[in-house]
């Protein structure tokens, strides 16, 4: 018996995906006691490609691999929300299990999609969605359903961690390492969801959905990216033992979903200061367990690669099906003092009432305690993760 596979998109992740099921076929037909093929590709532009195998049909019609009857699987690794939301729609309606990369699509699209995949009977596995190679899906799907995860905070992105990365250690500037994650295979198609928090959204509004069984509200939605931040402010906090790092966090609190992609500064103390490049990192609160990190890369050919084929694996087995959306136990922690950095002397005016002022660090650089958590509205404020002790404790510098 086979598995029969078509594979929308062949580029970097599709592509990962031919040749990982090719090089370990002996492996995935031990583990699945069938042979895997892929027997369909789907491109935008036939003219660029050939096909891998005479025996796989290349096309740029997807009509033509819905009318194929022997399909079982289909992966999708194309870009945007449509047509790769009716491509799938289409091919659970005939029946067929699939499995996505593509998380712009299901961040919009998953209810579609799992509800349609549940009257079919068939699978939507989607470990790819989030943090590349980083089985943070699976964890939460299968091994933390009776705990209950009252926050979850990570490094998404691949490509602002590398470019972020580059910046500090090579002296690259923005551009020119942007261009090296393209290279890479990192960045998305338009590399603006990268650097302007788009893509580290659409990861935490799917692991919302997933946890909470819900998206957090426009309202509750706080969206930064990476493009602003200039090569002069990376040495500058490099120089006081602080990293610039792109992290979303998510919570559930008063009955909502609150999400914040922003770029922080990271103390030494603090777990995310060591993830360099196109490392990503989740850290997981939840009530039994307390703490969980998973670390790992989080973008690239076959990090993706192995995301997709660790679904086709894990494919027809059943899920838990409950989502819990309750109070956090952290509201203590929350209305707790956060640090923050404020940069230039028109953060001074923004600083909400009850602000503290703990320390001049170096000119027009100040180390600033804020009661609880704040909405970013420019980057004269930045959050700092971690103990800020020795900042508040450290001689000013100049
Ligand atoms: N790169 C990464 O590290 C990761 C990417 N992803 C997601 O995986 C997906 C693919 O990414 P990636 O491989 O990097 O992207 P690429 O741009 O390298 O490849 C995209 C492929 O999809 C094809 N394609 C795009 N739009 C269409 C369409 N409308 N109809 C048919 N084919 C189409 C392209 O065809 P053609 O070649 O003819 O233009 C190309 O083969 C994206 O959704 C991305 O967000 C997820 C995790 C990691
Ligand atoms: N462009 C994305 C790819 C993986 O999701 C990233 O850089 O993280």
């Amino acid at each position: 018996m086979t598995i029969n596979i078509a594979l929308l998109g062949y580029g970097t992740v599709g592509k990962g995906v031919y040749r990982t099921i090719q090089q370990h076929q002996g492996r995935l037909q031990k583990l699945l006691s069938e042979e895997v093929k892929v027997v369909a590709i789907l491109v935008r532009d036939i003219k660029k490609h050939t096909a891998p195998d005479q025996s796989v049909m290349l096309t740029n019609q997807y009509e033509k691999i819905q009318q194929l009857e022997n399909i079982d699987v289909v992966i999708d690794a194309i870009v945007g929300i449509e047509p790769a939301a009716t491509y799938l729609q289409s091919a659970i309606e005939k029946g067929r299990h699939v499995i996505t990369a593509n998380k712009e699509m299901f961040a919009e699209k998953s209810n579609i999609l799992r509800e349609l995949a549940k009257k079919y009977h068939v699978s939507v596995g989607y470990e790819a969605t989030v943090a590349g190679g980083i089985p943070i899906i699976q964890t939460l799907k299968k091994l933390l359903n009776a705990n209950k995860v009252t926050k979850v905070e990570g490094i998404l992105n691949g490509t602002s961690n590398f470019i972020l990365t580059k910046m500090r250690e090579e002296q690259l500037s923005f551009d020119n390492a942007l261009a090296l994650a393209q290279k890479l295979g990192y960045a998305e198609a338009d590399p603006t969801n990268d650097v302007e928090g788009f893509d580290a959204y659409y990861k935490a509004a799917i692991l919302s959905e997933l946890i909470y069984g819900e998206k957090p509200k426009s309202e509750q939605i706080e969206r930064n990216g990476i493009a602003s931040i200039a090569k002069s402010d990376i040495t500058f906090f490099n120089e006081l033992g602080l990293r610039y790092k792109h992290v979303a966090t998510i919570e559930y609190a008063h009955s909502q979903v609150k999400c914040a992609v922003r770029p922080v500064l990271v103390e030494s103390n603090h777990p995310l200061y060591q993830v360099e490049g196109v490392q990503n990192a989740i850290h997981i609160e939840a009530d039994i367990v307390g703490s969980i990190s998973l670390q790992g890369p989080g973008a690239g050919m076959y990090p993706t690669a192995s995301a997709i084929i660790e679904d086709l694996i894990h494919l027809s087995e059943k899920d838990q099906e409950y989502t819990f959306n309750e109070e956090s136990t952290l509201d203590q922690q929350r209305s707790a003092k956060t640090s923050w950095i404020a940069y230039g002397r028109s953060a001074l005016q923004q600083l909400p009432e009850g602000a503290e002022i703990m320390k001049m660090i170096a000119n027009d650089t100040w180390v600033v305690e804020i009661e609880g958590d704040l909405r970013i509205e420019d980057a004269s404020l930045i959050q700092i993760l971690g103990d800020a002790t020795r900042l508040k404790e450290m001689k000013k510098i100049h």
